[in-house]
């Protein structure tokens, strides 16, 4: 048994939505691959803060059960947040049906989710370990589903400005190039957390110390520790570190260098297109790699995955890449 979901970008590629459905309702929600809480817009979010999101109604659902007493709190790296109460469903992603999946319904949402109309919540896959729900913390979907899946892995197909997919239970070869590269994953602190053993900035030498990352389809941009960053930006003539743009922009003009990262044998490239992230209407541009604010690992979110087909493999704790 398997699932196979289309993964759409949000303008600017901000965010990927994919349809999921809870009893009955289908809601577009951010697979999280760096956070564990499956939580949605609903009847219980304030009228003031629903907004035009689409709500999960579990009046409706003649599978809802409420888990009383049982809530939810998180807190996002960027500073958003949400919270609220508990219950279970049946959810199906992409074909892929898990009944009595703990779904979280929001009762307070920070305000960066009530503008984003087109989010009506979070489908968390990162690793049970970083669910918030207490007093009984809750499996993921992908945790639930694992029993019944051909093979105990997903895996994300992120594109630039079009469609992409997210599939559970099985490796799509025609989706990569040449052969998947696997990397051993460190799930202690609930992330896909891995070793990336240097960097290179254009067709120059790799070199640098080894670090930390997780593979993160919930963060948009790639994140990386604030030495790396400068040597990047450095390539880069006009660049600068803008407060009022939020961290470095460059020329629009200018001819943006590609970054590896080595991944054992690997060697990870992020096309300079892809770092070149948006324009901000001044003739600057707004760099897809940013500072991981000094958190001790990096992040690599959707402009890395973009450029990566990667396996999040459950069944072996690991990650594989591959080129697209
Ligand atoms: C930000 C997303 C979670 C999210 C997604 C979407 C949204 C909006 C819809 C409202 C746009 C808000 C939040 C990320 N998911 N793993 C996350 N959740 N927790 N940490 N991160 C990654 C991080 C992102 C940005 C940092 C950061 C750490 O440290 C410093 O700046």
């Amino acid at each position: 048994v398997g699932g196979d979901v289309t993964a759409t970008p949000e303008s600017d590629d901000n965010e990927y939505l994919c349809p999921v459905t809870i009893g009955g309702q289908t809601l577009n929600l951010d697979f999280d691959s760096g956070s564990s809480d499956l939580w949605v817009f609903s009847t219980s979010t304030p009228s003031s803060e629903q907004q035009s999101h689409t709500i999960y109604n579990p009046a409706k659902s003649s599978t809802f059960k409420e888990l009383n007493g049982f809530t939810w709190q998180i807190s996002y790296g960027d500073g958003s947040g949400a919270s609220g109460t508990v219950g279970t469903d049946t959810v199906t992603v992409g074909g892929l049906t898990v009944k009595n999946q703990a779904v979280e319904l929001a009762t307070a949402v920070s305000s960066e989710f009530v503008t984003d109309s087109a989010n009506n919540g979070l489908l968390g896959l990162a690793w049970s370990n970083l669910n918030t729900v207490e007093p009984t913390q809750q499996q993921t979907f992908f945790a639930n589903a694992g029993p019944q899946l051909q093979q105990n892995v997903f895996t994300a197909d992120l594109r630039h400005d079009q469609p992409g997919s997210y599939d559970f239970g099985f490796i799509d070869t025609s989706k990569f190039q040449g052969n998947l590269n696997y990397v051993p994953v460190d799930n202690s602190q609930g992330f896909w957390q891995f070793t990336v053993d240097g960097y290179a900035v254009g067709d120059g030498a790799t070199g640098g110390n080894s670090f930390s990352a997780i593979a993160d389809t919930g963060t948009t941009l790639l994140l990386l520790d604030d030495n790396i960053v400068s040597d990047y930006y450095s390539q880069i003539s006009s660049a600068q570190n803008s407060n009022s743009a939020g961290g470095f922009v460059f020329d629009c003009t200018e001819d943006v260098p590609d970054l590896t990262l080595q991944i054992g044998d690997y060697a990870a490239v992020v096309p300079g297109s892809l770092l070149n992230f948006s324009q901000n209407g001044d003739g600057t541009c707004f760099g897809g790699i940013q500072s991981d604010g000094g958190q001790g690992f990096a992040i690599l979110g959707d402009v890395f995955l973009k450029a990566q087909f990667t396996v999040f493999d459950q069944g072996n704790v690991q990650l594989g890449f591959a080129p697209k």
